[in-house]
């Protein structure tokens, strides 16, 4: 469903994305886990055509991705990082704006199905400034579905928000997996992706290093850490297939300080870049 092709992205002599291939199938719950600045939002960007590759080419559906293919944007919902309401107009109004830009017919009727299934109808005639972060994001989320598109694409959708926020919107988007639309979304919270995420993708200084399911890359790593001290009481991780191998591994050892520990996608991403997501 999407396609991305030896993509770069380079600001002056700093690539951002730095020759990415990968592909999306329809369906497919998509994560792109990675820190602050691993090059994310500039993927993101580049897929929904507000970014021009340096090199490279995207496609989806077959069709080559740019600024002005509107063919191709009617396909996709965007809810970028930051607020892209009018904080001034009312839920509804900000929905009505949404609907009269890609020309849905029967807008109102729309309007009404949309705020039922993001339970909005507290929320409808409030202006979108008095609201809630979680509340917001979930507007947001309205807006970018308002024309049922099949791809999402959510940049950090839970960033800020509370615990009670965030589990609304993993549910909300739990159910848009369940109705066959294709998600991906950016995530630094490793939580998010590894339980929303049929499929994820490890980035780092504009890389992509891995891409599998969360339970593929904890297994190919071993499903226990073992954390322990060394002699110089820096933080050391072993990986086992088994808690006793790692329980076995410490016995012969004196005075070690240890625990042993599911392994957790942090662990893999810090496997492969020495550094944490996170
Ligand atoms: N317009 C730009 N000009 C110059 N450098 C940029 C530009 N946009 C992004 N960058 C740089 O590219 C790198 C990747 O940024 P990007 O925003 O894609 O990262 P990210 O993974 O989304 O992180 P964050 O979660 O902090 O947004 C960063 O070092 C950033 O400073």
């Amino acid at each position: 469903m999407i396609k991305i092709d030896s993509v770069s992205k380079r600001f002056g002599d700093f690539y951002a994305v730095n020759n990415v291939s990968l592909d999306i199938e329809k369906g497919e719950f998509l994560g792109l886990l990675g820190p602050n600045g691993a090059g994310k939002t500039t993927l993101i960007k580049m897929f929904i055509g507000l970014l021009k590759p340096t090199t490279g080419i995207i496609y989806i559906d077959n069709k080559k991705m740019s600024r002005n293919n509107m063919e191709v944007k009617k396909k996709i919902g965007i809810v970028p990082q930051h607020t892209n309401l009018d904080k001034e107009l009312t839920v509804y109004e900000n929905l009505i704006f949404a609907a009269k830009l890609f020309k849905i017919k029967d807008y109102k009727k729309r309007i009404e199905d949309i705020i039922s299934f993001m339970e909005l109808e507290g929320y409808k005639h409030k202006k979108s400034m008095n609201l809630s972060g979680g509340t917001q994001r979930r507007v947001m989320i309205a807006k970018a579905l308002i024309h049922n598109p099949e791809i999402i694409f959510l940049d950090e959708p839970t960033v800020g928000i509370d615990l009670n926020g965030r589990r609304k919107i993993w549910d909300i988007l739990k159910t848009m997996q369940t109705m066959g639309k294709t998600i991906l979304l950016t995530t630094h919270y490793i939580e998010e992706a590894d339980y929303l995420c049929n499929q994820v993708c490890l980035i780092n200084e504009g890389k992509i290093f891995k891409k599998s399911t969360p339970k593929i890359l904890k297994e190919e790593l071993g499903i226990y850490t073992l954390e322990y001290f060394d002699k110089e009481m820096k933080t050391k991780y072993l990986y086992f297939k088994d808690k006793d191998s790692g329980e076995n591994y410490v016995r012969g050892i004196e005075n070690i300080s240890y625990t042993i520990r599911k392994t957790t996608l942090e662990d893999v991403f810090y496997n492969f870049t020495n550094r944490k997501v996170e």
